[in-house]
């Protein structure tokens, strides 16, 4: 851990654990131990910029409904495990001595933690593996997550996953959203058997539920907030594909940890390794990475480069 004064473990809901990162300036993160999952991050004006649900129930074995799940080792129902795999209803421990990356991200505010499969686990999931998750604060308080799989089998085989940080975005109205980054990419539409289409030349903007796997997406992709004034922009490295998902009414109301007309106020953008599965040998190692950021921006449209939507703020 860095830092110590900016960095508070305390009980949240239900007895769970919860680590708080507050950055010299006011930003600030929080981690929940089950599920390695982020459930806040605030700007130095103290404003949420992540939605979790006000009907999330913070009880295993339901995932956190919210801030972002870490999906692993499979994304969604692609393959035989439970929907988004078991990281995000498994604990995770503060991991003291995690090996060194090599970024500047230690002289941050950070926390690292470590899942490793429990003896359960290894019945539905027969590898050895390492998961180590670092969460930062990093300069203008944005929010960085790292992640690192290691294979520690030891009969020799192989391992296969996909993997997803399944970001919940708060949005102030999700008709007044677009995203930028993805226009023109192929895409598989969940809402329609997974087939594969084209994205038309415009940015994306919402009027129904949508369920899409965009695939070889840029490591940048920008979430511009109309009524906010507020530009999310993620940048991503090993995780070529991005879904973006919103229930929308029905599927809200179908919800038991999510409320009727919550959908108006989130959108979930996912930075993803989806279509071409990771397979990691023992002892090899797969990098992940997220770095969050919210400006203020002003509506630029038909910026096609997130670079540029920052610039005309
Ligand atoms: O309800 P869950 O398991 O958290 O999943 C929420 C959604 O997560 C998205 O990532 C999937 O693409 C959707 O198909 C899914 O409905």
């Amino acid at each position: 851990m860095s830092s110590e004064r900016a960095i508070e473990l305390c009980k949240a809901a239900n007895g769970l654990e919860k680590v708080i990162l507050r950055d010299a300036r006011g930003s600030s993160a929080e981690v929940y131990l089950y599920g390695g999952q982020v459930t806040s991050w605030k700007n130095d004006h103290g404003e949420e910029l992540l939605f979790v649900s006000s009907k999330a129930i913070f009880k295993p074995p339901k995932a956190i409904r919210g801030g972002i799940p870490i999906c692993f080792p499979q994304f969604s129902n692609h393959g035989s495990l439970e929907q988004h795999g078991f990281a995000r209803n498994r604990f995770w421990s503060i991991d003291t001595d995690p090996p060194p990356l090599p970024t500047n991200s230690s002289s941050q505010v950070h926390i690292d933690l470590i899942l490793r499969p429990s003896e359960e686990d290894m019945k539905i999931w027969p590898h050895s593996y390492e998961f180590r998750l670092r969460i930062a604060l990093g300069p203008g308080g944005n929010l960085m997550l790292i992640s690192r799989v290691r294979n520690t089998n030891t009969d020799g085989k192989p391992f296969t996953f996909t993997f997803a940080y399944h970001t919940y975005f708060s949005v102030s109205d999700i008709s007044e959203v677009r995203v930028e980054g993805l226009e023109t990419l192929d895409y598989l539409d969940n809402l329609q058997n997974k087939e594969r289409f084209t994205e038309q030349g415009d940015a994306i903007t919402f009027e129904s539920e949508v369920d899409k796997i965009y695939l070889s997406t840029p490591t940048k992709i920008a979430i511009l907030d109309h009524e906010k004034k507020r530009t999310f922009v993620i940048r991503k490295d090993g995780l070529p594909d991005a879904v973006v998902w919103n229930p929308w009414d029905k599927k809200a109301k179908a919800m038991a940890d999510f409320g009727d007309d919550e959908y108006k106020h989130m959108l979930c953008v996912e930075a993803a390794a989806i279509e071409k599965p990771i397979t990691l040998k023992p002892g090899e190692e797969w990098r992940g990475r997220q770095e969050l950021s919210a400006v203020p921006s002003s509506y630029c449209s038909g910026q096609l480069d997130p670079q540029k939507v920052l610039q005309c703020s």
